[in-house]
């Protein structure tokens, strides 16, 4: 999948249980759109999302799996359980959870790593980092690649957007770590998306601003 989306745009086709597009069958139409305006690869979440992807568009695809767990913050393919779920849906990368924080049960990251390239040594493996710390260590462990998904989205990040000052902390990981840095989070508008491409990310994905017109039509009544 790396090989296929360099230099391209991934778009991700997501809508949790509180959204009002949450449907797999909305989200293989998204996808059909995504495709066809260009895309060339989606994220998604679910076995159930990405079989009806699958069904719909010939595009490699990013699975992932939320799941909130009592003893933990990590949401993003938490345990072997999301792994298994994902491999079953042929996807053809994992992503998960790569920060620093406890997992479940205590499990830790390269388990979970160990786990996946040996079940499945044919589905490439995203790191959600939030740090650069984090992006070491997913280096380490021998993940395919990483994506700056949970910039922002953890306590210590929580004041942080992936766009301010000019992508510094997308520059930062990518003068730091060899394997191939998507960016992701926060990539508003086509803009940002080249800007991006131009630092030297391998790919971005984009979700939100073009698959969550609840997000989108917000951003329009609130602008001031
Ligand atoms: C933090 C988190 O849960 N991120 C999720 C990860 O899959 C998705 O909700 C995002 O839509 C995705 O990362 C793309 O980002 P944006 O929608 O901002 O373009």
């Amino acid at each position: 999948m790396l090989a296929q989306v360099k230099n391209e745009l991934i778009v991700s086709c997501q809508a949790l249980p509180d959204e009002p597009l949450h449907s797999s069958f909305i989200m293989s139409k998204m996808a059909l759109a995504a495709m066809e305006g260009g895309a060339k690869g989606i994220r998604a979440n679910t076995k159930e999302d990405i079989i009806a992807i699958k069904n719909e568009v010939a595009l490699p695809v990013i699975g992932i799996v939320k799941r909130d767990y009592d003893d933990s913050d990590v949401f993003i393919t938490a345990t072997h359980k999301e792994i298994d779920e994902l491999i079953e849906s042929g996807c053809e990368m994992i992503a998960m959870d790569a920060t620093h924080r406890k997992r479940p049960n205590g499990i830790s990251l390269q388990e979970l790593v160990h786990y996946a390239k040996d079940k499945a040594p044919n589905v490439e493996l995203m790191a959600d980092i939030a740090t650069l710390e984090d992006a070491i260590q997913a280096e380490k462990l021998g993940f395919d690649c990483i994506s700056t998904t949970l910039y922002g989205y953890t306590a210590e990040t929580s004041d942080k957007k992936l766009y301010h000052d000019d992508f510094s902390f997308l520059k930062e990981v990518l003068n730091k770590i060899s394997i191939p840095v998507i960016a992701e989070g926060n990539v508003l508008t086509p803009e940002m998306y080249k800007r991006c491409l131009a630092l030297g990310a391998h790919s971005t994905v984009v979700g939100g601003a073009i698959t969550r017109p609840r997000d989108i039509t917000r951003r329009f009544v609130e602008f001031e």
